[in-house]
C-alpha cells in the first residue's frame, strides 16, 4: 500500500495539504489566531448559506428516513450555527499549544536540551453526520498549526461544503492556503485517504469499533481510535436517590445520540426498591424506553409490567436512542466487572455518598473518564475548557478521552551543545552529567 498506488487527484492534493502544513507550521501565534478570527467572521458571513445548505441535507435525510436521534445532531440551525462560531473563537482565545517547552534541562555545562512541542503535520479526520463537528475540528488544527483532511458522514454532504467553503474564504482572506482544509465526500476517498502515508501523519476515526479496527487493518498511517460509546451508570446502594435520579435523566436523554450518553443502568439491588419506582416513570415520561434484566422485572412486579426484557446483547449494544436497559447488580465489585466487561472504555460514572465506594469504581473501572455524583454527558471538550474537541479517544494509550489541542501537538527534543562528544561520558574516566533542570 503506498501512495503510488492512488488516484493521482488525491494524492497531489494531498502533496498540496501537505506543503500547506509545513507553511503553518511555521507561522505565528497571531498569524493562525487571526486565521481563526477570519474562519469564524466567514462562518458568520455565510450562515443563511450554511443553514440553507443544512435544511437540503436535513429534508434528504428525513425522506431517507434517518432515525430521529441522528436526525438531532445532522440539524445546524442558526441558534446551534452560531453556538460553533462562538466556540471556533473560543480555541483562537486558548493558549497556544506549539513552541511550549516542557523540558528544559542542562546534561553538563553548555549542554543544553529542550522539549518543544510542534504540530504533527496533516491530520485525516472521518467522523459522522455532525456538521458541527467541521468547525471544531478546523478551528483545533489550525490554532494547532496543522491541516486537516475531513470527510464527513454521507448525510451531512451539502452542509460540510457549505462550511468548508467559508472556511476557505477565511483561509485566503489572512494569506492562508486554503488547502489547510480539505474537504473529501465519498467512501472511495476515505479509502484513499488511508493510503496516503507520504502526505498524512495520523488519521483520527470517529465511528463504530468495527470502522475503527478497519481503518488500523488498512493503513499504515498511526490511528488514534475514537470508537463507540457504552456507557454506564452504576446507581450503589450508598446512593442519593434524587440525585441518582436526576444524573440517569441528563445522562440517558440531554443527547441520545451523543457517544456519551449512557446505555445500561446498573442498579445495586438494596437501593433497588426506592430508586426504581422513581427512575422508571422519570425516564418513561421523557419516551425512554426501558428494558430491564429479570431480577429488575421480578422486583418491580406488576408495576411497570410492560418493560421489555433485556437480554445478553442489550449489554452489548448502543442504541443512540431513546433506549436504557437496566440491571440489578449484588455489589460495586459486580458492577465493575458488567462495566470492564461490556464497556467501551469511554466514559463510566457512579452514584453514591460513600467515598470509599467512589474511589474503588474510578480505581478498578477501565475507562477515558470515571466520574462520580455527576453525568456522563460532561464528557467533552469544551466542557473539560479544552475550547473543542477533536473527539473523545477510546484507545488506552495518550492521548485519552476528549482530544483537544493537546491531543493534536508532538514534540522534538533540541539538543545544543559546544562540541561536546558522547564518548567524554563513557568508559573509566567517564565525565557525569549534571542534569541540571533550568528554570527560565
Ligand atoms: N468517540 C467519539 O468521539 C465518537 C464516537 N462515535 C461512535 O461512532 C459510532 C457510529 O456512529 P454513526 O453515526 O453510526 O457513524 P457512521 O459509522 O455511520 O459514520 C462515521 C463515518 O465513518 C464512515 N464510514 C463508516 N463505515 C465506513 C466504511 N466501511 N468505509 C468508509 N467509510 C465508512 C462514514 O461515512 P459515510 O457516511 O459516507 O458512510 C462516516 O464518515 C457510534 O458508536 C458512536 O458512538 C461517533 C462520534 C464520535
Ligand atoms: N462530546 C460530544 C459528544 C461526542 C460526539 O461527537 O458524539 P456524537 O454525537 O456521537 O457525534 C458531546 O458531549 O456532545
Amino acid at each position: 500500500m503506498t501512495s503510488q498506488t492512488l488516484t493521482p487527484s488525491l494524492a497531489t492534493l494531498a502533496r498540496e495539504t501537505r506543503e500547506a502544513a509545513r507553511q503553518l507550521a511555521i507561522a505565528s501565534t497571531e498569524t493562525r489566531n487571526q486565521a481563526i478570527e477570519a474562519i469564524a467572521a466567514a462562518l458568520e458571513a455565510a450562515s443563511a448559506e450554511i443553514v440553507a445548505a443544512n435544511q437540503s441535507d436535513c429534508e434528504a435525510a428525513l425522506a431517507e428516513g434517518l432515525a430521529k436521534s441522528l436526525y438531532g445532531r445532522l440539524k445546524l440551525d442558526a441558534e446551534k450555527l452560531m453556538a460553533a462560531i462562538a466556540g471556533v473563537r473560543n480555541v483562537g482565545r486558548l493558549p497556544d499549544p506549539v513552541g511550549v517547552r516542557q523540558i528544559h534541562r542542562e546534561l553538563d555545562d553548555g549542554l543544553v536540551l529542550q522539549r518543544i512541542t510542534c504540530p504533527l503535520g496533516v491530520l485525516g479526520v472521518i467522523f459522522e453526520a455532525r456538521p458541527d463537528a467541521v468547525m471544531q475540528i478546523a478551528a483545533l488544527a489550525i490554532k494547532s498549526g496543522n491541516a486537516v483532511m475531513l470527510k464527513g458522514g454521507k448525510e451531512a454532504v451539502r452542509s460540510c461544503e457549505a462550511l468548508v467553503e467559508a472556511i476557505h474564504r477565511g483561509l485566503t482572506q489572512v494569506g492562508l492556503d486554503p488547502a489547510l482544509v480539505r474537504l473529501l465526500t465519498t467512501r472511495e476517498e476515505t479509502l484513499a485517504l488511508l493510503h496516503l502515508d507520504q502526505y498524512v501523519d495520523l488519521i483520527i476515526p470517529r465511528g463504530s469499533n468495527a470502522f475503527v479496527r478497519f481503518v488500523q487493518e488498512n493503513t499504515r498511517i498511526p490511528v488514534l481510535g475514537h470508537a463507540d460509546g457504552i456507557c454506564h451508570l452504576y446507581v450503589d446502594q450508598a446512593a442519593d436517590v434524587p440525585k441518582a435520579v436526576q444524573i440517569t435523566v441528563d445522562a440517558k436523554t440531554q443527547y441520545p445520540s451523543a457517544c456519551n450518553t449512557i446505555e445500561t443502568l446498573l442498579v445495586h439491588k438494596q437501593i433497588a426498591p426506592a430508586f426504581l419506582q422513581q427512575i422508571i416513570p422519570a425516564l418513561q415520561s421523557k419516551q425512554v424506553e426501558v428494558r430491564a434484566d429479570e431480577p429488575t422485572r421480578q422486583l418491580i412486579g406488576d408495576a411497570f409490567s410492560e418493560l421489555t426484557p433485556a437480554t445478553e446483547s442489550d449489554w452489548a449494544t448502543e442504541y443512540s436512542d431513546l433506549i436504557l436497559s437496566i440491571k440489578l447488580v449484588e455489589s460495586l465489585e459486580a458492577a465493575i466487572d458488567h462495566i470492564n466487561t461490556y464497556g467501551s472504555r469511554h466514559t463510566e460514572a457512579i452514584v453514591t455518598e460513600d467515598a470509599e465506594a467512589a474511589s474503588h469504581f474510578t480505581a478498578r473501572v477501565d475507562a477515558a473518564g470515571v466520574f462520580h455524583n455527576c453525568s456522563t454527558r460532561f464528557a467533552d471538550g469544551f466542557r473539560y475548557g479544552f475550547g473543542a474537541e477533536v473527539g473523545i479517544s477510546t484507545q488506552k494509550m495518550p492521548p485519552r478521552g476528549p482530544v483537544g489541542l493537546e491531543g493534536l501537538v508532538t514534540y522534538k527534543y533540541q539538543l545544543v551543545g559546544n562540541g561536546h562528544i558522547a564518548a567524554t561520558y563513557t568508559g573509566a574516566n567517564a565525565k557525569a552529567f549534571t542534569h541540571r533542570n533550568l528554570t527560565d
